[in-house]
């Protein structure tokens, strides 16, 4: 029998790529009608015992779940790490209990308050939104309004293929009335012709429905990963610097890959499913009205225990898939940040951190088992007294001739024959609750930037920069930035230097619009930076950090990004402003091939990205410690040759080494958030302030 198995239902909408998980789906949707076999039935059954206690036995944990997952503070309560502790809360069945009932009550809680249709203001831990029931609703809408046709197509095939599964049972009924009536052996054998024809029609028609709802769902998943895709490069970069970056991972990876293996697989068959189900009991209700009464009554555990269910499942599925989240962000931070772990002796903290979020991932799987653990055999026990019952009653019916036996036994074949599409649609469930706990995450980042709803439609009109009396905090932190006032005039060379932590990176991002003001103005041409849309403020506005990003092809791929029609001269030419002349000596040249991890250092990887900033040419570049990794005397060099190479462009730098200062037009002092000194190297020289302070120190410093 083709069903999934209901313990592991959520891998097969991973699965169909194998040959063998295609088979076994396509024999699902041919043999359907006839519900899993006692055998399989028992046989998943007895597996489910071991695997349950394999799975209590990892999911103990450290009540820091609690605190992760009942969305209390992370700071909070946390207790210190250490092996006794953590295999102190792992051993702990009770404790264990007591988690997953705590998670089941936040989380069902959480649910309802979505069920509430909350804004899109929630949020998971990571900082990215959740999407709301509604915005779910109008998204799976867009997807399905954007074929038409397909959508139609689908249930029309389904339907037809329903109609004819209904068909055996009922002429078996009439075959046995025949039969019970005297008839002929030859009248016998037409319907036997009828059955065998109308199976040859219900096999042909089941392939096309079967492709057509394919189709149908990949070309809904085909859309939606477009659209996520879309969705992911346009985060601004204020939202991706503070979110997760292993969330966002989660989201765009494990979400997506549930979300459109729903779509491709479980959408179009549960659609299928259903139809076939209300089918069923029209027949059965047009053979006995009293008899279709008794199977509502049976199958009335069915829509209880689901409800149960489905309050619960939601909210474990976002937990898990928060859990997840969390997990894979604290490995990759640890595999990213492999030398300063091995540096700082950090080994036995990050262990203990990614064994926490481990536990606490399997804890709010193992919450979601649990649920599955209620729900199937409830359902099991359900069809077999929907059955149980029909066959007393119409026991009782035939005997006072209320029913005809051919009928009651196509009713009892039709009863039997519904927990097939029923399974589908509950095993599809539960994989549909997780697919909406991720679809919401996914659709979340929709909501991602809601402080930039209306970009401006205005063009800037010149290059002068003007920030007027600027203050700016971080989301839920002080104020850092207070009162600046400055001019940048064009094609100024303008140096910000100050202690660490004065606010100079701010202020940077601030200047290229990837934060707004929280009071004040920062404006180009008179637009407001941080309303231009992103593409407009990108023309004009250039912003090279340390962290420099160098896709795995050619140095030339890597150098057009920035600007797709330049010659190889321009190439070169960029290349050596920036003081890369290693690139000579490079046997491919532009060809050769890089990538993060290779043999170019990060020194190198910087030169392209300025050399890119060449390239592209804007107004206005913001150098925030562009040139870090280069030696001092290089870096100097190459920021001097930058500035005269951008000759008619306004540059503004970050600068720790205060030569690059001293030949700058202006030098702005920053102390604790407030532009302290402003003027060049001499007058601010002779001032004997701040400035003075800092030349002074950095020139008895190693530069
Ligand atoms: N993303 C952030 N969220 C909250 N606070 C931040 C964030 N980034 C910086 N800060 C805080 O803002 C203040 C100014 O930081 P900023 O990075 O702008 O200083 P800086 O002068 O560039 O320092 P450095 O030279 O060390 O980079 C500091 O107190 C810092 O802790």
């Amino acid at each position: 029998m083709g069903h999934p198995d209901r313990r592991t239902r959520r891998q097969p909408v991973r699965r169909p790529t194998t040959a063998t998980a295609t088979r076994s789906r396509t024999r699902g949707r041919a043999g359907r009608a006839a519900g899993p076999g006692p055998a399989l039935r028992r046989r998943r059954r007895h597996r489910e015992p071991g695997r349950r206690t394999c799975e209590r036995r990892e999911a103990r944990a450290d009540d820091t779940r609690l605190q992760q997952l009942g969305h209390r503070s992370r700071r909070g309560r946390r207790r210190p790490s250490g092996r006794g502790r953590t295999h102190g809360g792992i051993g702990d069945p009770r404790e264990s209990r007591r988690v997953e009932r705590s998670l089941s009550k936040a989380g069902v809680a959480q649910y309802e308050r979505r069920r509430r249709d909350e804004p899109m203001s929630h949020q998971s831990e990571s900082g990215f939104p959740i999407a709301s029931r509604s915005e779910l609703g109008r998204a799976a809408g867009r997807l399905v309004r954007a074929d038409p046709w397909m959508f139609v197509f689908t249930i029309g095939f389904g339907t037809v293929t329903a109609a004819l599964a209904l068909a055996p049972p009922w002429l078996a009924g009439v075959v046995i009335d025949e039969i019970t009536g005297g008839a002929s052996l030859a009248e016998v054998d037409r319907y036997g012709a009828v059955l065998v024809l109308l199976a040859v029609l219900q096999l042909l028609i089941s392939r096309y429905s079967f492709l057509v709802t394919a189709r149908f769902g990949l070309r809904l998943s085909q859309r939606l990963r477009r659209s996520i895709v879309d969705r992911v490069l346009n985060l601004p970069a204020r939202i991706v610097d503070k979110a997760d970056t292993g969330d966002l991972m989660v989201r765009t990876t494990g979400d997506t890959r549930r979300v459109t293996g729903i779509f491709s697989s479980a959408a179009p068959e549960m659609l299928v499913s259903i139809v076939q189900v209300v089918l069923t009991f029209v027949f059965v209700a047009v053979l006995s009205v009293p008899l279709a009464i008794v199977t509502i009554i049976g199958m009335l555990g069915i829509p209880l225990v689901t409800r149960w269910y489905l309050r619960r499942a939601a909210a474990g599925y976002l937990a898990e898939a928060d859990g997840h989240g969390r997990l894979a962000e604290s490995l990759s931070g640890t595999v990213n940040g492999a030398r300063a772990v091995e540096l700082y002796g950090l080994q036995r903290r990050r262990q203990d951190d990614i064994v926490r979020r481990a536990a606490t991932a399997r804890a709010a799987q193992f919450a979601t088992l649990r649920l599955r653990s209620v729900l199937f055999p409830a359902v099991d026990s359900s069809y077999a007294l929907a059955l149980v019952l029909v066959l007393l009653a119409g026991a009782w019916m035939y005997q006072a001739n209320a029913v005809a036996l051919g009928s009651l036994i196509a009713i009892l074949l039709y009863v039997r024959q519904m927990s097939g599409p029923l399974d589908v649609v509950l095993l599809w469930l539960e994989s549909l609750q997780s697919a909406i706990a991720s679809f919401a995450r996914v659709e979340g980042l929709a909501g991602a930037d809601v402080a930039n709803p209306t970009p401006s439609t205005a063009t800037p009109s010149g290059p002068r920069l003007a920030v007027a009396d600027v203050s700016f905090a971080y989301e839920q932190g002080p104020t850092v930035l207070h009162g600046i006032d400055l001019e940048i005039r064009p094609g100024e060379n303008l140096v910000i230097v100050g202690a660490s932590g004065a606010g100079k990176s701010t202020l940077a991002r601030l200047l290229v619009g990837i934060e707004a003001p929280t009071s004040g103005s920062i404006t180009l041409g008179g637009v407001e930076v941080s309303a231009l849309p992103l593409e407009v403020r990108r023309s004009h506005i250039a912003l090279v950090t340390q962290e420099q990003h160098l896709f795995h092809d050619t140095i030339r791929t890597n150098l057009l990004l920035a600007r797709p029609d330049a010659e190889d001269g321009e190439l070169h030419a960029a290349m050596s402003a920036v003081g890369a002349h290693w690139l000579d000596g490079l046997p491919a040249g532009l060809d050769t091939i890089v990538s993060q991890h290779d043999s170019l250092s990060g020194a190198h990887a910087q030169q392209i990205a300025l050399a890119r900033v060449l390239l592209s040419d804007p107004q206005t570049v913001v150098l925030d410690e562009a040139t870090s990794l280069l030696t001092p005397g290089s870096a100097s060099t190459v920021e001097r040759s930058l500035w005269s190479v951008l000759e008619d462009r306004t540059v503004i730098t970050i600068a720790h080494r205060l030569a690059t200062a001293r030949v700058a037009d202006r030098i702005a002092v920053i102390d604790g958030g407030r532009i302290r000194e402003l003027g060049n190297h001499e007058e601010l020289l002779r001032r004997r302030g701040l400035y003075m302070r800092l030349w002074n120190a950095w020139q008895g410093g190693p530069h």
